[in-house]
């Protein structure tokens, strides 16, 4: 059976469990995600072992936002990891993408729109005034042009994301959680049947798999429903 395209998310406490969920759930899903949680406890390191004898895809999470040298150089370092996917802060600017895109050659380069944790009232404080979709589109758009070839976003802005960047561009949805769980710190969310409907191609769940007490079963779940529902 084909994996779902899901990214797991291992924010785990330690190397032996996030290795231990990345085995359990790879039968199940196309890609496990590494954070700062475990990069920088770990380092590169990690990576080899999440990647297991699987060799399942990994997604690298360092959401690096500082001035296009310093992204430039740090991008270069993880760059030789082969990560499939590393993040960068959209909000760092066009020259400050670029300088991550042309630092990976091998590696989609996914640009962080607005965090799914935030809402509305936190955007305006933050000096972001108007709906979260009109940032969203705003740092979509100018992270493509800055050659970004992956985007990430809430499950709510999904569609418009699409509609702004056309097909190529690789839509990745955090913010997932199936009907009735616990959104936690999650702001902007939606169920993993809707997201992919809206036009997601890679759904990142976490805490909905790795909190269950069988995160391979969990991982299967709904991997089975995205199925049922496509
Ligand atoms: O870049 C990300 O992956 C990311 C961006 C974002 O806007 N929101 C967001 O939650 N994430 C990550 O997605 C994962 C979500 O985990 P859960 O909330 O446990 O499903 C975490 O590892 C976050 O770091």
């Amino acid at each position: 059976m084909t994996p779902a395209p899901i990214a797991v998310a291992l924010d785990a406490p330690d190397l032996e469990t996030a290795a231990r969920w990345a085995s359990l759930v790879t039968p199940h899903v196309s890609t496990v995600k590494v954070g700062l949680e475990l990069y920088l406890r770990y380092g590169p390191d990690v990576i080899a072992s999440v990647r297991g004898a699987s060799g399942v895809r990994v997604f690298l999470d360092l959401k690096l936002h500082d001035i296009p040298n310093t992204v430039s150089g740090a991008a270069r370092a993880v760059a030789r990891l082969r990560p499939a996917i590393l993040t960068v802060h959209a909000g760092g600017g066009p020259a400050m993408i670029r300088a991550a895109v042309e630092a990976a050659p091998h590696t989609a380069i996914a640009a962080v729109t607005v965090l799914t944790s935030l809402d509305e009232a936190d955007l305006e404080r933050i000096g972001l005034r108007g709906p979260a979709g009109d940032a969203v589109r705003r740092l979509a758009a100018l992270s493509v042009e800055a050659g970004a070839t992956a985007l990430v976003c809430s499950p709510h802005e999904v569609s418009a994301v699409r509609r702004e960047v056309g097909d190529g561009i690789t839509l990745i949805t955090p913010g997932v959680r199936p009907a009735g769980a616990d959104v936690q710190d999650q702001a902007r969310v939606a169920t993993p049947e809707q997201a992919l409907a809206d036009g997601a191609d890679l759904l990142v769940i976490g805490r909905p798999i790795t909190g269950s007490p069988d995160p391979g079963a969990a991982a299967a779940a709904i991997a089975a429903s995205l199925r049922r529902a496509s």
